[in-house]
């Protein structure tokens, strides 16, 4: 049978404590939710006492179904009581049954930070302990700086540890606070933690990532023998953040053969998790983060696109299933004709070649000035406009409707006819300075011409506006349309010095759909407007009646 490692949650609190991060205590409820729901074994839910927003969140927590509430604060104050220190006695008084005290386990930090004896800081350890155990079920002891405690005074770095131990702390949870320890030193600590008297069983690691190698050290701390993780979703923390859980998660249960008490079917829902946090905190979620980012089963090269066709395991190290992922061939002038192949089949294209006059078409609908006239298939053509600036590995949605086009399947959904648009800088009523962009455009639409005005903070911003004076009236679904994001490139072009800006934009829709699409021209406006006229091509063509 699987050995059982214990998870450990930290969000809510070392990840509140990442700069930029400002959760509120609903945004805290969601995420907590979402931790029981994939069956996390202890969520720490903040710092009771510490401000009013956790406050909120322990007076009313949300019920969990799988996950332990946890309470996290400090061990008492240098020459008080335990019984009587109002910051420890705050975490003993919420619905959590759990609490997790901070202390201290470097001599350094001791006399530096706390300014007392060496042995005063040990018996506030074991005293707190103690005195917890009488409030709450279980008590577990987070011993700051215990790697580098350890490296300095190896004999007090353990003797922190033991007070806890000794006094009934469940769990003794080596922190590698500053995030400078490696995987090599973590094992070789971590045995002798374990040598030293504190069974493995009772040992967590709780690792910040500010040498980039926290979810190393925290697999090195399990293969040494603890059986606590403690991380964040998608690596939230103070400075450079915490080991990340959604990598140490499916690398303890699909790598190492551990028990998490997350079952297979459960991991599935890795990615949602890991979207949820960023969803929250209003982020765009990470291509690259490894087994839950987009790109982390996006297979570009066109060897490996042709060796994926034959066996996904050729460049795969796990199935992207199961976390819940996908896998995405990619379009690019990396690419071979395997790329075109299985992109074609995963839009529900089933053609390996385009007729050439269905690619010039395109290059005329594109108004794209250089050779493309000359591409002689499909990868060609790709290959040419990656080359002019186009970048369709960044934009499904734009490649989606580049061979559909060229298939003739695409209806001319509108056509610009013209468009103007000015830009004003001027003084308002109270004598600021402000500017205003107006745009003027004329649209066909099933035969019948409209000309509408719009007005925004910048010209891109009033030509969609007028645009979508028109084409909502014919088109309501487009109301939804939603612009995300926004970005603009500077590319080098092909002919001349002359600089090439490429446009992306993300959309989004109410059902949740999201889709980028590019736009390359020297004008960056033109290429806006070329970016924006392919998002409300595609969804029209992909999302309108509802799908
Ligand atoms: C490694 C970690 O990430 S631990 C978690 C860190 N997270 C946070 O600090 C976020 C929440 N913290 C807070 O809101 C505040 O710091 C509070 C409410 C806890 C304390 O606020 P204040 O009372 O104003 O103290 P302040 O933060 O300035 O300083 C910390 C005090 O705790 C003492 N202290 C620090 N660690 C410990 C410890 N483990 N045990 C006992 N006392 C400690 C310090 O010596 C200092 O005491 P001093 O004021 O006598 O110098
Ligand atoms: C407890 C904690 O957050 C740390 O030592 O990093």
């Amino acid at each position: 049978m699987a050995e059982r490692v214990y998870l450990y949650d930290t969000t809510l609190r070392d990840g509140a404590q990442t700069q930029g991060v400002d959760f509120s205590a609903a945004d805290k409820v969601r995420i907590a939710r979402e931790l029981d729901r994939i069956g996390i074994d202890y969520v720490e839910g903040g710092w009771p006492g510490a401000n009013p927003t956790d406050d909120a969140f322990f007076a009313d927590p949300p019920v969990f179904k799988r996950s332990r509430l946890t309470a996290f604060g400090m061990t008492r104050r240098a020459g008080r009581s335990a019984d009587n220190d109002p910051g420890l006695n705050a975490l003993l008084i919420t619905p959590a049954r759990v609490a997790t005290m901070v202390g201290k386990s470097w001599d350094f930090q001791v006399t530096v930070a706390l300014g007392i004896e060496l042995d005063e800081n040990l018996r506030m350890v074991g005293d707190s302990v103690k005195h917890a155990l009488t409030r709450v079920e279980e008590v577990m002891f987070d011993a700051e700086h215990f790697f580098d405690g350890y490296k300095a005074n190896p004999a007090y770095a353990l003797a922190a540890a033991k007070a806890a131990y000794d006094s009934g702390a469940r769990w003794v949870v080596l922190c590698d606070t500053n995030g400078g320890t490696l995987p090599h030193e973590m094992r070789r600590i971590v045995s002798e933690v374990i040598k030293g008297g504190i069974p493995g069983s009772h040992l967590g690691v709780h690792c910040h990532n500010d040498s980039d190698t926290a979810v190393a050290n925290s697999l090195a701390a399990v293969e040494a023998g603890v059986r606590q993780v403690q991380g964040t979703l998608n690596g939230l923390g103070e400075r450079c953040g915490n080991a990340n859980l959604i990598s140490i998660i499916p690398a303890l249960m699909l790598k190492m053969g551990f028990d998490t008490g997350i079952a297979p079917e459960d991991l599935k829902n890795l990615v949602s998790v890991s979207r949820a946090l960023d969803e929250v905190l209003d982020r765009t979620p990470a291509r690259g983060q490894p087994y839950v980012g987009k790109s982390a089963f996006a297979h570009k090269g066109g060897l490996h696109v042709s060796a994926v066709a034959k066996d996904p395991k050729c460049y795969e190290h796990v199935d992207p299933a199961s976390v819940g992922n996908v896998r995405h061939i990619v379009m690019s002038d990396q690419a071979g004709r395997s790329n075109l192949v299985a992109r074609m089949a995963e839009i529900g294209v089933d053609l390996e070649h385009v007729r050439k006059d269905g690619l010039i078409r395109v290059v005329e609908q594109m108004q794209v000035t250089f050779d493309a006239h000359e591409a002689t298939d499909l990868v060609d053509l790709v290959k040419r406009l990656e080359h002019e600036g186009y970048a369709y590995d960044q934009a499904a949605a734009s490649f989606e409707l580049l061979v559909r086009r060229a298939l003739g399947q695409v209806p001319e959904y509108f056509t610009l006819e013209r468009y103007r648009v000015i830009d004003e800088r001027r003084r308002n009523a109270v004598g600021e300075w402000i500017t205003l962009s107006e745009a003027t455009v004329k649209v066909e639409v099933g035969g019948t011409e409209y000309m509408e005005v719009g007005e925004g903070t910048g010209p891109v911003h009033a030509f969609d506006v007028a645009l979508r004076k028109v084409l909502t009236r014919v088109y309501p679904a487009l109301t939804a349309l939603e612009l995300k994001d926004y970005r603009v490139r500077i590319t080098e072009s092909t002919v001349g010095t002359a600089a090439k800006t490429r446009v992306t934009i993300e959309s989004e829709d109410d059902k949740g759909h999201r889709w980028t699409t590019v736009g390359v021209h020297t004008n960056v406006l033109e290429a806006s407007l070329e970016a924006l006229q392919d998002s409300i091509t595609f969804m029209l063509f992909r999302f309108k009646d509802g799908q």
